[in-house]
């Protein structure tokens, strides 16, 4: 074993990806900020125990975990921020008028690769909007995902809907299922395993079918909404789609509870034209204050690796050669006008070693 080396589902980013990945975390939260999110930046370890109960439904999360020896406590490093973000809304900003818009950006540490990633570590930023879930809140908070992306350049977007509470509000009502079955048999809906449904609850068969375009997907799931029960989700869910006609690519999957622990009624996973997996996901959910009270919230999540992995993030390289003995306001000149200049530090030094693409001579850049 080599102290060079990594473990497994860690890597280090280097240019021009570091370099990408910054630009485009800068470009989707200025966007956000443009929106009225303003940035929170919470702590990267915290008591587990804090973590794990904040929002209502989340599972025990698999995560990294330690005992720190300065508290004694068991402190865990986050795998996702949304739960931070609910936080710091309960209690430091519990004062705030509703709703409160922030922003965050930073590492999440996974205790195991996902589907969403081989990665461990990822860059997780996003936006949450605390204080409401109603369907406004959720257009607006779609509609920044959207926008956010768009001014990082990344074209060709599409999303994903999905009810993730579909099931346990058919089961409360018009579709009675016994509760310790209702686990089960969202996985096997989740797994589109007809099979499996059949033998737990056959009614719940045709919602396996109500998934694709969204049009269409929307039409038989309201053809099958036997009592009414879906009407407020359904409504609310081609509300939010109707805003986003034309511009993004829309697909409806009600039954989709991969990743959506603790999202209520409303959830979507977010793709991009040329990168594999998705790039992020959002939803309504419940942040559960210190005394007991709950609070509505709605936010998204974007992970930029993803992106920068498949060449969207723009890691055009544009570099400037600086001869040995140049004046340096020629070089400050240069600058100014955008270029990124790299001086020649030694006779011998040239600009293919210095990776540039152009090259400085009588004040003006010539192409090499
Ligand atoms: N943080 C969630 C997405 C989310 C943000 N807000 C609500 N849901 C995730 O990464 O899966």
């Amino acid at each position: 074993m080599t102290n060079a080396l990594l473990p497994e589902g860690f890597r280090d980013r280097l240019p021009p990806f570091a370099d990408a990945a910054a630009r485009l975390e800068q470009a989707v939260l200025g966007a956000a900020y443009a929106h009225g999110y303003e940035r929170a930046d919470p702590a990267l370890a915290e008591f587990e125990a804090g973590l794990a109960s904040r929002l209502k439904s989340a599972r025990a999360q698999d995560v990294v975990r330690f005992v720190d020896p300065v508290s004694q406590a068991t402190l865990a490093i986050r795998p996702d921020m949304t739960a931070q973000i609910g936080r710091i809304a309960a209690t430091r900003m519990g004062h705030h008028p509703r709703p409160v818009r922030l922003s965050y950006a930073g590492p999440v540490l996974k205790l195991r690769a996902s589907q969403l990633s081989p990665e461990r570590e990822l860059r997780q930023m996003g936006c949450e909007l605390i204080g409401l879930d109603t369907v406004v809140a959720a257009r607006e908070i779609v509609d920044v995902a959207v926008a956010a992306l768009e001014a990082a350049g990344v074209r060709g977007i599409s999303i994903d809907f999905t009810l993730p509470d579909l099931v346990a509000t058919l089961a409360a009502g018009p579709l009675p299922v016994d509760a310790s079955l209702i686990g089960e048999l969202s996985d096997r809906l989740d797994a589109k395993d007809a099979g499996g449904v059949a033998e737990i609850a056959p009614a719940y068969l045709p919602l396996i079918e109500a998934a694709g375009p969204f049009e269409p997907a929307h039409d038989r799931l309201c053809a099958f909404d036997v009592g009414g029960a879906l009407r407020s989700r359904l409504d609310g869910l081609w509300a939010i789609a109707s805003g986003l006609k034309g511009r993004v690519a829309l697909t409806l999957d009600p039954t989709e509870r991969h990743g959506f622990e603790y999202q209520t009624w409303l959830g979507f996973s977010i793709f991009a034209e040329g990168v594999r997996g998705e790039i992020g996901r959002g939803g309504s959910y419940t942040i559960v204050h210190e005394g007991g009270a709950e609070e509505a919230a709605v936010g998204f999540s974007l992970y930029a690796d993803a992106i920068v992995a498949a060449g969207l993030g723009d890691i055009d390289r544009r570099r400037l050669f600086v001869p040995l003995g140049t004046d340096p306001a020629i070089s400050a000149a240069m600058r100014a006008k955008g270029w990124v200049t790299v001086a020649a530090l030694e006779a011998g030094d040239t600009p293919e070693a210095q990776l540039c693409t152009h090259l400085l001579v009588e004040g003006e850049a010539r192409a090499l």
